[in-house]
């Protein structure tokens, strides 16, 4: 991870020879308006009186331990299926593949090796456009990506060019350019599944630049206009900014019941939901309900509540609904895939039913009375079609928006009526600065994933935000804020968008991995892990797999390399376009493709049926990370399996808060971790504090009065780095 500059890889003489001639010649040739030249890049608040009730609900826990396990020795391997909608395995990967090009262990260049990447795209947020262009990494990893890839077209270069459609700022028209591209349209590696014919081949090699890199600045705004809210859109994916158009326009959501409340079963451990203890900290908190029906929704709600298959409250939902209802500001902590979402889009569903809506599809300017935010476009999307569930049958009508997608589609969703509108950050701040949308009306301001979108990431958007004209303070607005994990200087920031008084509710252990999850921890140098993987994989059979990585690059890598082994994957992450991402996801879910490889974009929130697996094939370089990956699996009471492969030399800083995790979480501790962990001792680090890896407690409670943030809020000494920036919207 960054350890190595696997830019000189790609000028060894021998891997030359992974690129295919004709793309050799497409590229070199400068064809198309691309450059492809090898230049290395550069590496890439609360002050609130100390009388505070808490409530302690509690038993034990029993561990969920009693795992489906599976013949370690059974040897389930998978067909040999051609990837159907995934990579091309099938022509892409036949006899073209790699079948002279093994990736050697213990070569050096065996593993694709890179610079961190995350840094080009931490780059890309805080200076804007500086570095995705012609000489960026785009052409690098074209460079290596066709050079590695020799399968014949599973992983194609996509052309970039000046992305030079004409600025127009008409949503109406052809929106003209968005960022989804860099300013240059890079090219990047391009999934395309030629063997099922799907429509994965999206790189047109038009001299528009389309398909350049996906634009991370969609969902984070660059920081280099930071004291205008409205510039910053203006700049953005409004069409004034030069760069690739996007013509993507999602599939519309389903409209038939069935599909609308599709479900999956909770599992054996829902009922043990109930021994989890739960800690409300701040003053006045409302009781906790038992039921539904203690919640007093109304009849639709709760038609919708019983279609959608829920008889049963989850903790942080008997905790949270009531909360919500009695107007307060919220700060929530729950395990993953324990009902977060329904935790607050019931109350607030129920909220504006009693009280009634005031936009409308008449009004010229659609003024929302909620906004949900989420760092990723698949999970905003995912907690809109949650709440267009929950709205079934209801005048509440639920928008989604995000980056990767028309402009023009987003506000044409927009213009039909929005009370509750879903987005991702850049998106959001696009409309309000295209004036597609009024703030007055806001009651509710939801961040999920709170953690996340408070970092140096998202945060100085959120901040954006709350500032923007119109928007009520925070004393006329209720915001909410959910996550697994809630790291105290993250908790800290927090207090700026909430009401002094607000309460935290704290389901299990603060930051806690899923207890549902087994987890095991394999020692694995970083040139067996190929080797491991497919050894696993081939044991797991057919069962649904998630396989995180560290960098976009090696998604594409590792899945290619396991479509040669003849096992179906497909990839995710913030190279790939919006449409591919979400064909990836499609045939994840579906099972056409069991195997996901993934970087942590899609590490958080994501809800996925049957995922019985996550191999961390890559450790994530935070525990929190780590803990949301690992929660897309054992959800909702069901139990699933985590893998994670740790690499002694890249990550040793993670032994101490992973014993820390599997401990809390009843997991057996390898010896040897342990070990590690003890050898790297970090002063400071305790069992409960979690030292600054990891909060377990209202931070209120630790550091009343005490301020320490900076003037501009996001103090660089306490927020954490943000985590893969690369894979993040
Ligand atoms: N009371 C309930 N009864 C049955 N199923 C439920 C209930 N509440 C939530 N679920 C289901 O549990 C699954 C996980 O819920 P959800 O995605 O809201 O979890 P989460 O806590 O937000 O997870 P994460 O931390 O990963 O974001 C979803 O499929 C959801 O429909």
């Amino acid at each position: 991870m960054g350890d190595e500059d696997w830019e000189a890889e790609i000028i060894k003489p021998h891997m030359s020879s992974y690129v295919p001639v004709f793309e050799k010649d497409r590229y070199s040739s400068g064809a198309n308006g691309d450059t492809f030249n090898r230049t290395p890049a550069s590496s890439s608040e609360m002050d609130d009186g100390p009388s505070r009730r808490d409530h302690f609900m509690r038993s034990g826990f029993a561990s969920g331990r009693s795992m489906g396990n599976r013949d370690a020795g059974e040897s389930n391997k998978r067909e040999n299926t051609s990837t159907v909608g995934g990579f091309g395995v099938g022509k892409s990967f036949g006899s073209r593949g790699f079948s002279n090009n093994k990736f050697e262990e213990g070569d050096s260049s065996g593993f694709w090796r890179e610079s961190n990447n995350d840094c080009e795209d931490n780059q890309t947020r805080s200076r804007g456009f500086s570095k995705r262009g012609g000489y960026q990494d785009g052409n690098d990893s074209e460079a290596s990506g066709s050079s590695r890839r020799g399968g014949r077209s599973s992983f194609r270069g996509c052309h970039g060019g000046f992305g030079l459609g004409s600025p127009n700022s008409e949503y109406e028209q052809d929106e003209g350019t968005q960022r989804t591209g860099g300013l240059f349209g890079s090219r990047r590696p391009a999934l395309s599944g030629t063997g099922n014919g799907d429509t994965y081949q999206s790189r047109s090699g038009s001299g528009s630049g389309r398909g350049g890199y996906k634009g991370l600045n969609e969902e984070v705004v660059t920081g280099s206009r930071k004291n205008s809210w409205k510039s910053d859109a203006e700049g953005g994916e409004s069409g004034d900014t030069q760069g690739p158009k996007v013509t993507y326009i999602p599939p519309p959501p389903p409209e038939d019941e069935d599909s609308i409340f599709a479900h999956y079963q909770t599992g054996i451990n829902f009922d043990k939901y109930d021994t989890i203890l739960v800690e409300v900290s701040g003053h006045d908190a409302p009781p906790a309900i038992l039921t539904f029906e203690e919640a007093n929704l109304c009849q639709t709600l709760n038609n919708n509540i019983a279609k959608a298959g829920y008889t049963k409250l989850t903790p942080v939902q008997k905790y949270s609904i009531p909360i919500i209802l009695a107007g307060r500001d919220l700060m929530a902590c729950a395990q993953t895939g324990s009902g977060k979402t329904a935790a607050f889009l019931l109350p607030i569903l129920a909220h504006l039913m009693r009280v009634g809506i005031t936009a409308s599809r008449f009004k010229e300017l659609q003024e929302p009375e909620c906004i949900i935010v989420a760092p990723t476009r698949e999970l905003i999307n995912q907690i809109y079609l949650e709440a267009r569930k929950f709205s079934f049958g209801t005048c509440v009508r639920a928008v989604v928006i995000y980056g990767g997608t028309q402009l023009g589609h987003s506000i044409r969703q927009i213009v039909q009526g929005c009370n509750i509108l879903c987005a991702t950050p850049g998106r959001l701040m696009d409309i309000i600065g295209k004036e597609k949308i009024g703030l007055k009306q806001v009651k509710y301001l939801v961040l999920d994933e709170a953690d996340r979108m408070l970092d140096m990431g998202f945060g100085p958007e959120m901040k954006k935000l709350i500032s923007c004209p119109g928007m009520p303070s925070k004393e006329q607005r209720q915001t909410l804020m959910f996550s697994a994990t809630f790291p105290e200087e993250i908790q800290r920031l927090a207090g700026e968008f909430l009401k002094s008084n607000y309460l935290f509710v704290a389901v299990g252990q603060v930051g806690g991995a899923c207890r549902d999850v087994q987890q095991t921890i394999l020692q694995v140098g970083q040139y067996s892990k190929r080797e491991k993987l497919v050894e696993i994989l081939q044991n797991i059979g057919d069962e649904r797999t998630m396989v995180f990585v560290e960098t976009k690059k090696k998604a594409d890598f590792i899945a290619t390399f396991l479509c040669q082994e003849k096992i179906s994957t497909t990839s995710i992450h913030g190279d790939r376009e919006q449409r591919e991402r979400e064909q990836a996801l499609g045939d994840f879910r579906c099972g056409k493709c069991p195997v996901l490889v993934a970087t942590s974009v899609a590490a958080r929130g994501l809800d996925i049926e049957n995922v019985q697996h996550v191999i961390n094939f890559d450790l994530p370089s935070t525990i929190d990370e780590y803990v949301h990956r690992i929660g897309r699996t054992g959800r909702c009471g069901n139990t699933g399996r985590a893998i994670s492969f740790f690499d002694p030399e890249s990550d040793s800083h993670l032994a101490q808060p992973l014993v820390k995790v599997l401990s809390d979480a009843q997991q057996d501790v390898p010896a040897w971790l342990e070990e590690i962990a003890f050898s790297t001792y970090v002063p400071g680090f305790s069992g409960n504090a979690r030292g600054n890896v990891f909060a377990s407690v209202d931070t209120r409670k630790n550091y009343q009065g005490k301020s320490t943030l900076n003037t501009a809020g996001f103090s660089s000494s306490q927020a954490p780095s943000p985590v893969d920036d690369e894979s993040w919207d």
